[in-house]
């Protein structure tokens, strides 16, 4: 149930999400001054309130705060309460301000954590590339998007050759160096609606969506080549072998379309290595390639 409230308001625009919030200030407002002094509401004053801090900017959910406050007070003076003392009014609504404005506080700092925490959980630390993980869950909801529109894809897999023999000869740090420029390259050439990842060691992906086999060889060739030129540069005794499957229409399982990948690029692996492989996938049939001049090499 909240896991479904949550969804639907981080689905809205900020505006909406703010006039909701006024709404519901509005309607407590109202049942607290037909229901008199005797039944306390103040909890609910906190759901606006707690609602603007999560999803809206914290200056709008201060202001939140502070209409409450204000609501709370007017509420407090109609409904004929009487103090002592008349200004022990404003001071109770300043000690409820203070308590919004705290839960305000508090609450944005939470979200704000949780958000670097979610962005650090999906990122890899070296090359700040999707993770494994991310990227599964990304690129199925990009060929969720792909197949809904008909649209194609690829899917490039990428093994530095002669890693091993780097991280051997010259270190660790030295092997981390190269993975974090080649990171640095391959971020480089992403499109916003691209996704790169390194999936662990020193193997890295990249969909693009939008994509034909057309597109996708222009793309990774040109990639190839500059992360030759980037070895070459820098005197890095490693090449790149690169296994490109194209879906005109996308697999159902992105796990599916990274092993058609990943098949692609040991194949270049066991041949002549440092290469570019491309095929292209038909997987409403069955995953067969496609008539055509389908397996093409750089
Ligand atoms: N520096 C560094 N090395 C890593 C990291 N993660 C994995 N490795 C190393 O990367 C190497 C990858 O192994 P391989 O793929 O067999 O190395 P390779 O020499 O490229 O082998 P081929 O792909 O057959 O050319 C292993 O030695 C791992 O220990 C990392 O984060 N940093």
């Amino acid at each position: 149930m909240l896991d479904h409230i949550h969804a639907l308001l981080s689905s809205q625009s900020a505006l909406r999400v703010g006039l909701l919030c006024a709404l519901i200030l509005l309607v407590i407002g109202v049942i607290d001054q037909l229901t008199g002094n005797e039944i306390a509401l103040a909890l609910f004053y906190l759901i606006p309130v707690a609602i603007a801090a999560w999803y809206l900017s914290r200056r709008v959910a201060f202001l939140m705060a502070l209409a409450a406050a204000i609501v709370w007070l007017l509420v407090d003076h109609t409904s004929g309460q009487s103090y002592s003392h008349p200004a022990i009014a404003f001071w109770n609504a300043l000690v409820r301000l203070s308590f919004f404005a705290l839960t305000v506080y508090l609450m944005s700092i939470i979200r704000q954590l949780l958000e670097t925490q979610t962005a650090l959980a999906q990122m890899d630390s070296l090359t700040g590339l999707h993770n494994a993980r991310s990227f599964g869950q990304a690129s199925a909801s990009v060929f969720d998007i792909a197949r809904r529109h008909g649209h194609s894809s690829a899917l490039g897999y990428i093994d530095i050759d002669g890693f091993k023999g780097v991280n051997d000869s010259f270190g660790h740090s030295a092997g981390d160096e190269i993975l974090k420029a080649v990171g640095c390259a391959l971020t480089k050439r992403l499109r916003v609606s691209d996704l790169g990842a390194r999936l662990g060691g020193d193997e890295f992906a990249i969909l693009l969506p939008e994509t034909s086999m057309l597109g996708a060889r222009s793309f990774f060739k040109d990639l190839h080549a500059a992360l030759l030129d980037l070895a070459e540069s820098n005197n890095w005794p490693i090449g790149f072998s690169v296994g490109v499957a194209v879906f005109p229409f996308p697999p159902l399982n992105s796990d599916e379309a990274v092993r058609l990948a990943d098949d692609l690029m040991y194949k270049v692996k066991r041949s002549e290595r440092n290469s570019v492989l491309f095929s292209e996938f038909d997987v409403e049939a069955k995953n067969t390639v496609k008539t055509g001049p389908s397996i093409s090499q750089l």
